[in-house]
């Protein structure tokens, strides 16, 4: 039987995480290996004749999957019945920049862009936000979308669990696929806070197979937190086939599930769990079925995790506080 295609939409299509996203959207490794997509790349004026270019090469790969590529400057037209949104367009920071320093500049991408996937994406619309900085562009992407459930916008943290689950890997000798259970709460920002006490590795609770408090809070934290920075120091330009694959791999966990006894997580707007203010877009453990998330409940946070994780709320507080502020939401 022939699947209708996914409409996939696209922004920044021209920069480095477009070029490092749209081959593997179209191989089907966003969906699923039997779903066919149909792209909207979506760039600012200058930029589409770029992104015609790489339309040229998507063309050229000849991917089974590949339905259709429309290219435009437009977000109305970019957004038009999108079944899955990727919000990547925007400037990325520079050596000693915080992320949080780019909310003015690219605050006002998202409000219209919300509007925009308001009133026209598909009503099944999943929503996730990588431009930075992302929980917060999140919230007013949602914050000008009223009609679409506000669970549907979401923000990347993949990339953050990710660079955890490989910096544990490496500190206890195993391979990332020995470890479940791995959590980043909070903002994608230096305050973010990657937790271990409720991880596994190969079975075995991850903080008491470490026993070193010392390392979680001089090394393994801050090595975490600092990682986006660590790559633009190292690279002079931002992650980016790093951050497109945690893209991936968040649409495709959220559309496809979580595998049994694990988690993952995802910046969502909190319902107010674990002290979580409603309404902020923060990091939680999430389990995933059905193209559902739910965050898992019931963990104890020790005095350690609550200080850590009332930080990187504070923060939230204070970039929500300052979009009012500008007018953003
Ligand atoms: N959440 C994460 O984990 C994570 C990881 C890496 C990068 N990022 C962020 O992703 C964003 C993109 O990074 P990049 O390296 O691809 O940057 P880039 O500068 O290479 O590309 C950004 C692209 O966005 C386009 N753009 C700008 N305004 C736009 C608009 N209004 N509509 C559509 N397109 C627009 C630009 O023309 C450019 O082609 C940055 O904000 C970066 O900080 C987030
Ligand atoms: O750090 C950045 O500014 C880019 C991105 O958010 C990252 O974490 O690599």
């Amino acid at each position: 039987m022939t699947r209708t295609p996914v409409n996939v939409t696209v922004t920044g299509a021209a920069g480095q995480i477009g070029y490092a996203l749209l081959f593997r959207i179209a191989s089907g490794q966003l969906l699923g290996a039997d779903v066919p997509v149909k792209l909207r790349l979506l760039e600012i004026t200058p930029a589409l004749k770029a992104a015609e270019g790489t339309a040229m090469e998507l063309d050229d790969c000849a991917f089974p999957l590949l339905q259709g590529i429309d290219i435009t400057d437009d977000p109305n037209v970019a957004f038009d019945g999108t079944n899955v949104a990727l919000l990547v367009g925007a400037r990325p920071r520079t050596k000693g920049m915080e992320r949080g320093d780019l909310l003015s500049a690219n605050g006002g991408i998202f409000k219209p862009q919300g509007k925009a996937i308001n009133d026209n994406a598909a009503d099944d619309i999943k929503v996730l936000v990588v431009g930075n900085p992302a929980n917060t562009n999140a919230l007013i992407a949602q914050a000008a979308a009223p009609d679409v459930p506000a669970e549907r916008f979401t923000a990347m943290t993949r990339l953050d669990h990710n660079r955890a689950l490989t910096q544990l890997a490496k500190k206890t000798g195993s391979t990332v696929a020995d470890i479940q259970r791995l959590t980043i709460w909070g903002n994608h920002s230096a305050t973010q806070y990657p937790d271990i006490f409720h991880a596994t590795v190969a079975g075995k609770n991850a903080a008491e197979t470490v026993n070193d408090e010392k390392w979680l809070a001089e090394d393994f934290i801050p090595t975490v937190a600092k990682r986006g920075a660590a790559i633009i120091e190292a690279r002079g330009a931002s992650s980016a086939a790093s951050a497109a694959n945690a893209a991936i791999d968040h649409v495709y966990t959220w559309v496809n599930g979580t595998a049994d006894g694990d988690w993952t997580s995802m910046g969502i707007p909190s319902d107010g769990s674990y002290g979580v203010p409603e309404g902020l877009i923060s990091s939680f453990p999430v389990t995933t079925k059905d193209g559902q998330y739910e965050i898992v409940q019931g963990l104890d946070i020790n005095e350690f995790s609550r200080a850590r994780i009332d930080a990187s709320v504070k923060e939230l507080e204070e970039e929500r506080e300052a979009v009012r502020g500008l007018g953003l939401i």
